[in-house]
């Protein structure tokens, strides 16, 4: 929330950016000045170039948009809040910016204080978007078989009400054309856009189908929210696992039926959302058809696991705008888990949601200034164009015809591919930014080349792959106890590969324990970065963790293979992992974040796209980094 401290923090950062003495004195003045509560009223030239600044920064960083809230900071005596024809005045000012912020500000909220002699408002300001472009939140629906998850989505995106007996989720009937152009992810995608007024833009398409304009929607939108539909039930966790890693999703709605409570799957969908550190809100549904009693049961029971030691959530209860608008402005802390009751027949509480989801902002940051990075979660061959892969753009900017470094392969090797088209939620455009999610046709290469987990890297960065990697990990589940050359499913990004643990900070580990391990893929190296987030899991075994160090094997240059014999294996050869001595990791350069950074600085000027040798290949160690960046 935009309060006194907020805007201390964004002046401050403000103020950081400028250069000289003078700027300096001058930005001692423009602190105090921004910090007042009265800041808004009546600017001077320079006060208002300072506001405006200010309210610019905050748009970048809210990807086009930010919450401000006038009548809060440094009140010099005063009681909080502004007068009536004070707060007026602040209003003008800010409108008087919204020419040059090419913005548009709406009021979200008015709050009277003071003994109801003053306000403190707030205001959503959001910028003008090229119809092109818009703003991306992406919202992983979980929850139990049941719980009304589609239903739900096809109430919001459709704009109807359901019968109770399935009629909403119909409109979700993903269509067999879209299936035949491989159009449609494995993992169910809709979407809600919103307009600059945050009115909802969905329209049924212009023939009376029931598939909506994807590219209508985009265009209209100054923001979409998209919907990653997980499966509720268990044998498909696998892929909510992957849905919830690969599709790097901004926020996590959990569903529960009213009448069924929390039960089934609900508590495992709980408990990846809070490993992964996505923040959650939870939806009751079908509270028209639940007895008070039954109602009460289930929201006494959510709101004690909510809050238990494991979970530590703040649960908060939407019942009116206020509500909508408090847990918005807070939300991407984590801790606050807003709990909707809604009913898709009747429509109760609908409208809180939708204002909710239009103020959600992505919790990812664009970093368009740095070489760009897209991680694949899924692939296509579509008929008349080829090969096409869709993901998330981690970050910087890739745009149209840019060649881009694709791998790994299984060898860990990289190869230059040319973007042919870009399409953002089947809507061709020009480019895309860190945080968004798109897909992209590529020129001469196969479908069958290509996996799921495998990167675009931008020329500047080092293409390594990895088969080694440490993690700090948390037992969440285990019946027995972990040892040594135990393999699970390591689900970290859009990659899902069977590691080994080959070596562990302690003998074994059982529930609850904590450990430092050493993994090793089975079947290709992968693109990992220090830090990343896992879930590593087989059947009831549970774990999470995050990369703490990556173990790099590139080729060594040509040798001298005088007096090699044929047997001899080329240089840069893999050797399969399997096939080698998996108890005795070889040596090896260890890569950390600084590492990683030094490395990225030498491969400025790297021209080849080479890569890793495989786990085993003793031969390649600690030069092996300057082997790749040089
Ligand atoms: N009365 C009432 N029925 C609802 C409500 N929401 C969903 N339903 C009904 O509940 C049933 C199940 O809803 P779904 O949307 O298919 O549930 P789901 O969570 O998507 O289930 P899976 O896709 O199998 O995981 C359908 O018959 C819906 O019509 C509601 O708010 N009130």
């Amino acid at each position: 929330m935009a309060t006194a401290d907020g805007i201390q923090v964004y002046v401050d950062k403000v103020v950081q950016k400028l250069p000289n003495e003078d700027e300096d004195q001058q930005s001692d003045a423009v602190r105090q000045y921004l910090s007042k509560k009265t800041a808004w009223i009546s600017p001077n030239e320079e006060q208002f170039d300072a506001l405006v600044k200010l309210l610019k920064q905050r748009l970048d960083e809210g990807h086009g948009e930010t919450i401000l809230e006038i009548g809060t900071g440094v009140a010099d005596g005063e009681c909080p809040g502004l007068l009536a024809d004070e707060m007026e005045a602040s209003v003008a000012t800010m409108k008087s910016m919204q020419a040059v912020l090419d913005s548009e500000i709406q009021l979200l909220r008015e709050k009277l204080v003071s003994n109801n002699t003053r306000y403190i408002n707030e205001y959503l300001i959001r910028r003008h978007i090229d119809q092109e472009d818009f703003m991306e939140v992406r919202v992983a629906v979980t929850g139990n078989v049941d719980a009304g998850k589609s239903t739900l989505l096809g109430v919001l995106t459709h704009g109807l009400l359901d019968d109770g007996r399935g009629i909403a989720r119909q409109k979700l009937f993903r269509h067999k054309h879209e299936i035949e152009t491989g159009r449609t992810s494995s993992v169910g995608n809709d979407i809600l856009g919103f307009d600059i007024h945050g009115t909802i833009v969905n329209r049924p398409d212009s023939h009376g189908n029931q598939a909506l304009d994807w590219t209508d929607i985009c265009q209209k939108a100054a923001k979409v929210v998209t919907f990653i539909d997980l499966a509720g039930h268990e044998k498909y966790l696998k892929t909510t696992v992957f849905g919830m890693t690969g599709h790097a999703p901004d926020y996590a709605m959990l569903m529960v039926g009213a009448n069924a409570g929390v039960i089934g799957m609900t508590k495992e969908h709980l408990g990846l959302a809070l490993a992964l550190g996505v923040p959650v809100f939870v939806i009751v549904t079908k509270i028209d058809m639940a007895p008070p009693n039954v109602l009460q049961e289930t929201m006494k029971l959510l709101q004690r696991i909510l809050r238990s030691s494991g979970v530590r959530k703040i649960p908060l209860l939407i019942q009116n705008n206020d509500d909508v608008i408090t847990c918005a402005t807070n939300f991407t802390s984590e801790r606050l888990c807003p709990i909707f009751q809604v009913s898709n027949v009747t429509g109760e509480n609908l409208d809180l949601l939708k204002k909710f989801l239009n103020l959600l902002t992505t919790r990812m940051e664009a970093c368009i200034d740095e070489p760009a990075e897209f991680q694949i979660d899924d692939l296509y061959a579509v008929p008349g164009v080829g090969t096409v892969v869709s993901g998330t753009t981690l970050k910087g900017i890739i745009k149209l015809g840019d060649n881009l470094q694709l791998g790994p392969d299984p060898l860990g090797q990289f190869r230059t591919v040319q973007i042919r088209s870009i399409h953002r939620k089947r809507m061709p455009v020009k480019e895309c930014k860190g945080g968004q999610t798109s897909s992209f046709a590529l020129r001469k290469i196969r479908k069958s080349e290509l996996r799921k987990g495998m990167v675009l890297l931008s020329p500047a960065i080092p293409p390594v792959a990895y088969w080694e990697f440490d993690a700090d990990l948390l037992i969440l589940h285990h019946p027995t106890t972990i040892s040594t050359k135990y393999q699970a499913m390591v689900h970290c990004g859009s990659i899902r590969q069977t590691a080994t643990i080959i070596t562990m900070s302690v003998e074994h580990l059982r529930t609850g324990d904590r450990a430092n391990v050493r993994f090793r893929f089975i079947k290709s190296p992968e693109y990992l970065r220090v830090g990343m987030k896992l879930v590593f899991r087989e059947g009831r075994t549970k774990a999470i963790g995050s990369i703490s160090k990556l173990y790099p094997h590139v080729p060594t240059p040509a040798p001298n293979t005088r007096g090699k014999t044929r047997s001899q294996a080329p240089a840069g050869s893999v050797v399969n992992p399997i096939t080698t001595d998996q108890s005795q990791p070889s040596k090896r350069t260890e890569v950390t974040d600084d590492t990683n950074r030094s490395a990225y600085k030498r491969t400025k000027q790297t021209t080849t796209t080479t890569t890793t040798a495989a786990p085993g290949d003793q031969n390649n160690n600690n030069n092996n980094m300057d082997q790749v960046t040089n």
